[in-house]
């Protein structure tokens, strides 16, 4: 199934509340601030197809064999049954408890010894209950190899199942759900921060010690959580963009993620600014539309103040159109943009001819493009389904998309750049719409990389002095990501 109907699966999901957040007691007695609560499917017959849907083509693509299918009880049941019944297929149950009359048997259904019997589960946090399932079904000689789950917490159950020998296939993990909703606005980054440091703190899987007896629990999850990966490390992953990469290493070098959004409208002023601020930040957007006296001559002065002061170029064109059109626009014209500028930007709006229009003149020179996945003004549509598509389709042109414009961290990959503008020490806005957050926000609560500050810095009475405490602001905020920060 394409990620984009497990996103909108996602949020119907949330839409009917199977998605609280709060506080909730877990089978273990541990308090959750997210409670996953499927049992509600049965109220909702279209939501239960589309769930049954999704597993059962998981089940397809991962080519399982298999004799029967088995829901965990209670709610699993329904799933299985629509699922075998809708597919022809032969169901077993498994009961909770013994009958004490007639057969007194535990699991009901015809099977022969050695079958095979595929688990089904609506969700999953240490994998007991599956297992429980699965020691049931053993015990009447049958054979347990795969589970597949419909949302899966990532706190251990994938690791514990597999070190009794079961696979399971999660269909939505807890980090996609947070992400979605994250994208989608029904959540605060505060709220997914905290949930994804709960799944990271209260990983349930103990590993058995060579000796055979149980390890005490781990302090830290034994399965390495999602790390939060420097810059630097960032810029050696072995699938980075060499442009992404590039950018990193300035990053750090220079320990700045700061681009200026140099809005001038003359070409010497903004020399002027690329010149004194260029030793502070990695990046220096431009909007080449506005500058009265745009000449080559201005582009190859600015390409040298970048060379000099060691930071990127980044047209904020907005390309959004078919690709036959951009791909001229960005190479000819008066502004020749793909011979000045190392990054341009681009709305997914016409679909993914737009990057082809633009990869086909800017791959061979080694430049990168950002998806606007978000914007910063009031009323933007650029929000839940539209993201997430925006999102894929960077993912499936990672060869010249090296990352997002927009509000928050958008991709748990590493290798996607994500640059936030909307930026100023004051949160506020301007009368145009436009809306603003802070560094800190934006780089430790949002989890984006880059912020891009314009007028925050613009219209200072000390240029240098502005840029040189933004600079600091989103380093500071960085570090404290990293947890390396003592404050
Ligand atoms: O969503 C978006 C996308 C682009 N921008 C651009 O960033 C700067 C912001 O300038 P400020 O003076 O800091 O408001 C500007 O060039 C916009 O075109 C954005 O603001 N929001």
């Amino acid at each position: 199934m394409a990620d984009v109907s497990i996103d909108s699966l996602i949020l119907k999901l949330h839409d009917v509340n199977a998605v609280k957040f709060g506080e909730y007691k877990l089978k273990s007695g541990l308090l959750t601030p997210i409670y996953i609560d499927l049992r509600v499917l049965v109220s909702h017959p279209a939501l239960m197809n589309q769930v049954s849907s999704v597993i059962y083509q998981r089940a397809q693509e991962e080519n399982l064999q298999f004799n029967s299918v088995c829901g965990v009880p209670y709610t699993a049941l329904p799933l299985a049954t629509i699922i075998c019944s809708r597919h022809e297929l032969p169901m077993l149950i498994r009961r909770k408890e013994a009958k004490d009359y007639g057969t007194k048997k535990m699991v009901e259904g015809s099977f022969c010894e050695g079958d095979t019997c595929l688990i089904i589960e609506d969700t999953v946090t240490s994998g007991s209950s599956i297992l429980e399932t699965a020691e049931v079904l053993h015990k009447e000689g049958l054979k347990v190899t795969d589970a597949i789950v419909l949302m899966d917490r990532e706190q251990g159950g994938v690791d514990m199942l597999a070190s009794r020998g079961i696979r399971l296939l999660p269909i939505i993990s807890m980090f996609k759900l947070l992400d979605v909703l994250l994208a989608a606005e029904r959540i605060d980054a505060p709220t997914a921060q905290s949930v994804r440091k709960f799944i990271m703190d209260n990983n349930t899987f103990r590993p058995k010690k060579t000796n055979g007896s149980d390890s005490p629990a781990p302090k830290k999850p034994c399965v390495e959580p999602k790390q939060i990966l420097s810059y630097a490390d960032r810029a050696e992953l072995p699938k980075i963009h060499p442009l992404a990469s590039k950018l990193l290493k300035i990053m750090e070098e220079k320990e700045s993620n700061l681009c200026v959004s140099a809005d001038v409208t003359s070409s010497k002023e903004l020399l002027q600014l690329a010149e004194s601020l260029g030793p502070k930040i990695c990046m220096l957007k431009t909007h080449c539309d506005i500058l009265k006296d745009f000449t080559e001559e201005f582009s190859q002065k600015l390409q040298a103040v970048a060379e000099e002061h060691n930071f990127l170029i980044f047209e904020d064109r907005k390309f959004a159109d078919i690709g036959n059109t951009v791909k001229h626009q960005y190479e000819g014209g008066v502004f020749r943009i793909s011979s000045w500028s190392h990054i341009v930007n681009a709305h997914a709006v016409p679909g993914p001819g737009v990057v082809k229009g633009l990869s086909a003149v800017g791959k061979p020179l080694g430049r990168g493009c950002l998806l606007i996945a978000q914007m910063s003004s009031q009323g933007s549509l650029a929000t839940g389904e539209y993201t997430q598509a925006v999102v894929k389709m960077a993912e499936e042109n990672s060869d010249f998309v090296i990352g997002f414009i927009c509000g928050s961290k958008m991709t748990e990959k590493p290798e996607f750049l994500h640059m936030t503008p909307g930026v100023q020490i004051k949160t506020g806005g301007d009368l145009m719409g436009q809306q603003y957050t802070t560094p800190e926000d934006v780089i430790y609560n949002k989890g984006s990389d880059v912020i891009i500050v314009g007028r925050g810095i613009l219209e200072a009475s000390d240029r240098l002095e502005a840029t040189e405490s933004y600079r600091k602001s989103g380093w500071d905020a960085y570090k404290r990501r990293l947890g390396q920060s003592d404050q």
